[in-house]
Parts: structure tokens; sequence; C-alpha cells
């Protein structure tokens, strides 16, 4: 419908396939629809460790919801551990990439990330930072390529501490 809708014929060569193609492809993309990102924080390692825990420059692909097209970056996710409750690392990069497999917003990943983690481990605090690139706001609209968007979620103690906050802000921006 998308091909006849811009004027193209469906039937020529180089696009019969290509409804099965997209379907297939919107099936892996989106395939965070079908999970849920709490699951992954279902196995904790029990360490004392109450100091920082940072896992930085996770890659991410997203679509954002109103173009669908899509928008990518980095995530950084960053918490400290309490009652010895600590997730394993690729956890964290499966969390990202699992709320990021849906049509999204950025801010809604962001805090996403943030309130699944504070539930799951209840932590002393997380800090959450995405940085991203928006295809809606260069390769059509405004056209700006080079835009990055930043968004943070913070909770617990790097809510309520300037000097704790500005410490992880800066190290995820390093
Ligand atoms: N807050 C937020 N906005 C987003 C995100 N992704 C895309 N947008 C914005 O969503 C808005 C949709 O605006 P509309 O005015 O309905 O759509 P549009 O006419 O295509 O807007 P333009 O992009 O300005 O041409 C645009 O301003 C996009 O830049 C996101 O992750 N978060
Ligand atoms: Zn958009």
């Amino acid at each position: 419908m998308i091909l006849e809708a811009i004027g193209e014929n469906p039937e020529r060569e180089g696009l019969v396939d290509t409804p099965e193609r997209v379907a297939k492809m919107y099936e892996e993309i989106f395939a965070g629809l079908k999970q849920d990102p709490s699951e992954f924080f279902d196995v904790i390692y029990s360490e004392n460790h109450e100091e920082l825990v940072l896992v930085k420059d996770i890659a991410f692909f997203s679509m954002c919801e109103h173009h669908l097209i899509p928008f990518y970056g980095k995530a950084h996710i960053a918490y400290i551990p309490q009652d010895g409750k600590v997730a394993g690392l690729s956890k964290l990069a499966r969390a990202v990439e699992s709320i990021a497999g849906r049509p999204q917003l950025q801010e809604r990943i962001t805090t996403n990330l943030a309130d699944v983690l504070m539930e799951k481990l209840n932590p002393m605090g997380v800090l959450i930072m995405l940085e991203a690139e928006h295809m809606c706001m260069t390769m059509r609209g405004i056209k700006k390529p080079g835009t990055k968007a930043i968004t943070t979620a913070a909770r617990g103690i790097f809510k309520t501490n300037n000097s704790v906050r500005s410490e992880v802000l800066s190290i995820m921006r390093d």
C-alpha cells in the first residue's frame, strides 16, 4: 500500500519481494514489543558493591513514533547498588535494546530505563543519559544533520545530590 501510495509499481522486479522483506524487518526492529525489559533483571547477583556501576556508549537504534524513521545513538547507564543487588552488565544493554525496539520517543526510553532499574534493583540511585540523532530532523523537515538530542533521567541519590550527579554526568560525557 505504501508503494502504491507513492506512485510506484509494486509488481516491478525489484519491488516484488519488498513487502515481505519490510514485514520481516519490522518484526526484527520492533521485537521489543514482545519483550518485558524487566525480565532481564529477574536474575541478579549478590555482591557487596555499594559504589558506582556505569556502562557507557551502549549503541542503540530506535524508531521515532511520529515518522517511523530511525533515531540512534548511545545510552549511558549508571546506578549505585544497595542490599547487594547487582545486575549482569550485558542485561543493561539488553534492556536498552528491548525498550528501543518499539515505536518510541527518546524521553520515554530514558524514563523507562530508569524506572525498570529502580523497580528491579532497588538501588541508591539511577542515572540514565541518551544521546541520539533523529533522522526525522536530518533527512526531512528541518534538515539539520549533526544535531544531537540529549535526555537524562535521575532517580534516588542522583536526583537529590547535585555533586554525585555532576560527577557521573561528566564521566558519561567524556
Ligand atoms: N520530544 C520528542 N520529539 C520527537 C522525538 N522524535 C521526533 N520528535 C518530534 O516530534 C515532532 C512531531 O511534530 P509534528 O509537527 O506533528 O510533525 P511534522 O510536521 O513532521 O514536524 P517537523 O519535523 O517539524 O516537520 C517533531 O517536532 C519531531 O522533531 C522524540 O524522541 N522526542
Ligand atoms: Zn520523528
